[in-house]
């Protein structure tokens, strides 16, 4: 059992509400789009086996990876909390009703805002980034956090395989970054995995 059982309960109810959800609204704005069970499961064991400590997420939602990623900070016993950017500010309330349900509030900042313009502004740095927003703006955002990453860093975002034009040109650039090394699982979506060692 990768999480505790209050947190599973948590993330349970939040599957069959994404599910319910996003089958029943036509404004994809409105859909929650979690990361599948799966892939949030490979999402956390990578982040907890590779004990990282500094992590930003982009593209909360309501915070299903945003649980399993503050779950797997919580076990390796990181101090510093989670980053996770929203520009929707209804759904990143929910993201904070849920963490506070699943007792991991304190170990998020929720922040609403562009991710770019966010990401900007932060100071980092960061040894784990997870990728789930749009993927257009990716490319930019990597290029903002460039300066802001451990030597020893671990990049992952979705829909490498759902939407491989869109990510083409995150692809792209990471490849291009010196000394970093990928990987595509084709777990859900398609989780693209790449590590500096
Ligand atoms: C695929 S969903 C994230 C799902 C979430 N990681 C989860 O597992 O629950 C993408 C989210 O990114 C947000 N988003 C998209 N583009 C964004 C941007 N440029 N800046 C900030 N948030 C953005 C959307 O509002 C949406 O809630």
């Amino acid at each position: 059992m990768l999480l505790d059982d209050s947190v599973d309960r948590v993330l349970r109810d939040l599957e069959s509400y994404g599910r319910d959800n996003d089958a029943r609204e036509g404004d994809r704005a409105r859909k929650m789009l979690n990361l599948e069970r799966e892939t949030a499961e490979l999402l956390h064991i990578l982040v907890r086996s590779g004990r990282r400590r500094r992590v930003l997420e982009i593209g909360t939602s309501n915070g299903v990876s945003t649980l399993w990623l503050a779950a797997a900070l919580q076990a390796v016993g990181a101090t510093d909390p989670l980053t996770s950017i929203e520009r929707d500010p209804g759904k990143s309330a929910q993201a904070a009703t849920n963490l506070e349900r699943a007792g991991l509030a304190s170990r998020v900042n929720l922040l609403v805002g562009d991710a770019t313009e966010t990401v900007a502004g932060l100071d980092g740095p960061f040894d784990c980034v997870f990728f789930d927003a749009d993927r257009w703006s990716a490319p930019e955002q990597l290029r903002l956090l460039l300066p802001k990453l451990e030597p020893d860093c671990l990049l992952l975002a979705d829909n490498a395989l759902s939407h491989p034009q869109e990510i083409a040109g995150y692809i792209a650039a990471v490849d291009a970054l010196p000394g970093f090394g990928s990987t595509i699982f084709p777990v859900g979506k398609g989780l693209h995995v790449a590590c500096r060692p």
